[in-house]
C-alpha cells in the first residue's frame, strides 16, 4: 500500500505481475556461530561505548590506530600454554599462507612499531577500538568475536606509565557511573613470581609457562595447578613458596617475604604512591595472585573485577618489555590494557546504568503533494547545510503516516510543504513536543 497521496507522481498502485520464478531456499539469516548484528538498538549502545572509549583516549592524549583484522598467524604461536593460542582464529588461505583473525590488538602493535623504527618518536601513546575473534568449540556456546579498546605507552620504562594507564580505566568508568564501590583492580608483578622463581633457579625460559599455569589458579582445582606447576620441572618446594606469595595480599607482607631490595616492591610501592596522586587509591589493591593470562606480560599487572565477584574480569593489562625482541625487532619499553565490549555491558546492566538511547532526528520534512518532492528536498538540503539532520519523507505518504514516523523517530520538528503555503513562498512547521505550529518563509527556517 503506497497509500499514494492526491497529484500524481508515484508508481502505480498494482505492480506488474512478476515473472515466474523457482522456489528459491531461503538461506540461514542468522549471523555466523558466535557472531552478532549489530541493528540499530544494539548500535546505539555500542557507539555510545566507543564514544566513551575515544573520549577518554582523547582526554589523556592517545593516538588512535589501527591494524587489518587478518594479520599472518605467526603473530600469536606462542609456546606458553596460552588459552589465546588454543582459541587462535587461524586458517591457510588461498595463497596458502597461515593466517588468523587476530585474538588481540597487542601483537599487530608490536609489528607496527618494528616496521615504523627510528621514525616514531617515542614515547608513543595509541589507542585502537578493534573486533577481535577466537574459535572455540560451540559446545561452550561463547561468542567467537568481541571489540576491545586498548590503549598502549611504548618508550617509557618508568611506572609512571602504568600509573596513567589505570587512571584512563578509571576515568572511563566515572563517566559512566562505575565508582570504586563497584569495580577495583587487583595489581601485581610478575617480578614477583621472577623473584621467588630465580630463588629455586628456575629457569627464565619457564617464566612465561608457569605465568599461564599460576593465570588459571581460581578457574581450576588447586591440584591441577599443582601437577601442571610440577610438570614444566618445579620442584615441591618451589611450588608450595610461589602458592604461599601468590596469597599474599598487602605489600607491606610482601616485603616481609621478599626483602626490599627487588624491582617487584619498589614498583608497586610507587605505582601505590602515583595512585594517591592521581586519586584512585580507593580503586586498587595489591594481590599477588594476579599474573593475567598472556605470556610476554614482565612486570606490573593488573585486572578490574566487579566486587561483587558476578562477572569474569572487566579489562586487564601490564608491561610487556620484551615484545617486540620474539618479533625479531629491538625491545622497547611497553605497557598497556586491553578492554572487552561484553562483560562492562553486564556489570552495567547489573548497576541498572544502561543509558536510555533514542533515535533522535532534528526534523522530518514531507512534501504534501508529490510534485513538491522537489521543493521539499530543497528545504531539506538548507536546513541540512546547517547541521540540522533531516529524515525527508522520499514518498508520497499520508499525513497521519508521517505523524507515526516522526513520534517513532523522535523527530522534534515536523515540516510540511504544501501547495497553499509554498505558493507564498513559505513552509508549514510543527514542534512536536508542544503542537506549536506555523508558517515560515524558507529562507527564515532555521
Ligand atoms: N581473545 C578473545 C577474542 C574473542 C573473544 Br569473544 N574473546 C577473547
Amino acid at each position: 500500500d503506497n497509500g499514494g497521496r492526491s497529484g500524481g507522481g508515484g508508481r502505480s498502485g498494482a505492480l506488474s505481475p512478476s515473472p515466474v520464478v523457482e522456489e528459491v531456499q531461503r538461506i540461514d539469516v542468522n549471523p555466523p556461530k558466535g557472531t552478532r548484528d549489530f541493528p540499530p538498538e544494539d548500535m546505539r549502545l555500542r557507539t555510545w561505548l566507543f564514544n566513551h572509549f575515544r573520549e577518554v583516549s582523547r582526554l589523556f592524549g592517545f593516538e588512535e590506530v589501527d591494524y587489518p583484522v587478518l594479520e599472518s598467524e605467526v603473530l600469536f604461536i606462542r609456546k606458553a600454554g596460552e588459552e589465546i593460542r588454543d582459541q587462535l582464529y587461524c586458517f591457510e588461505d588461498r595463497g596458502n599462507r597461515r593466517v588468523a583473525l587476530r585474538p588481540e590488538l597487542t601483537p599487530s602493535l608490536a609489528r607496527l612499531v618494528i616496521q615504523k623504527g627510528k621514525s616514531l618518536s617515542l614515547p608513543l601513546k595509541w589507542f585502537a577500538i578493534g573486533q577481535c575473534w577466537r574459535y572455540e568449540r560451540m559446545t561452550r556456546g561463547r561468542r567467537r568475536e568481541h571489540y576491545q579498546w586498548n590503549m598502549d605507552i611504548l618508550g617509557l620504562p618508568e611506572v609512571t606509565a602504568e600509573a596513567e594507564l589505570i587512571s584512563s580505566i578509571v576515568t572511563f568508568f566515572k563517566r559512566i557511573g562505575i565508582t570504586e564501590s563497584d569495580v577495583g583492580f587487583k595489581v601485581s608483578s610478575r617480578k614477583v613470581l621472577q623473584e621467588v622463581l630465580r630463588c629455586y633457579s628456575v629457569p627464565e625460559n619457564l617464566f612465561g609457562k608457569v605465568c599461564i599455569i599460576i593465570d588459571k589458579i581460581e578457574k581450576i582445582p588447586i591440584d591441577e595447578i599443582k601437577r601442571e606447576l610440577n610438570a614444566t620441572g618445579l620442584s615441591e618446594e618451589a611450588i608450595e613458596e610461589l602458592l604461599q606469595v601468590l596469597s599474599i595480599k598487602s605489600l607491606t607482607k610482601l616485603e616481609e617475604i621478599l626483602g626490599g631490595a627487588g624491582e617487584a616492591v619498589a614498583e608497586l610501592k610507587e605505582l601505590f604512591s602515583l595512585a594517591e596522586k592521581f586519586g584512585y587509591s580507593e580503586w586498587i589493591q595489591f594481590d599477588a595472585s594476579v599474573v593475567r593470562g598472556l605470556a610476554y606480560y614482565t612486570g606490573i599487572v593488573f585486572e578490574g573485577f566487579d566486587r561483587q565477584g558476578k562477572l569474569r574480569a572487566i579489562c586487564g593489562g601490564g608491561r610487556y618489555d620484551r615484545l617486540l625482541s620474539t618479533f625479531g625487532g629491538d625491545d622497547v619499553p611497553a605497557c598497556g590494557f586491553g578492554f572487552g565490549d561484553a562483560v562492562i555491558v553486564e556489570l552495567l546492566k547489573e548497576k541498572g546504568l544502561l543509558p536510555e538511547l533514542n533515535l533522535e532526528v532534528d526534523n522530518i520534512v514531507c512534501a504534501l503533494d508529490y510534485d513538491l518532492q522537489g521543493v521539499a528536498a530543497e528545504v531539506a538540503t538548507k536546513l541540512r547545510e546547517k547541521g540540522q539532520s533531516v529524515d525527508l519523507v522520499l514518498e508520497s505518504k499520508p499525513l497521519k503516516w508521517v505523524f507515526k514516523r516522526a513520534a517513532r523517530t523522535n523527530a522534534q520538528r515536523l515540516v510540511l510543504v504544501g501547495n497553499t503555503e509554498w505558493q507564498k513562498g513559505m513552509v508549514g512547521v510543527k514542534i512536536l513536543s508542544s503542537g506549536e505550529q506555523y508558517e515560515i518563509k524558507l529562507d527564515e527556517l532555521e
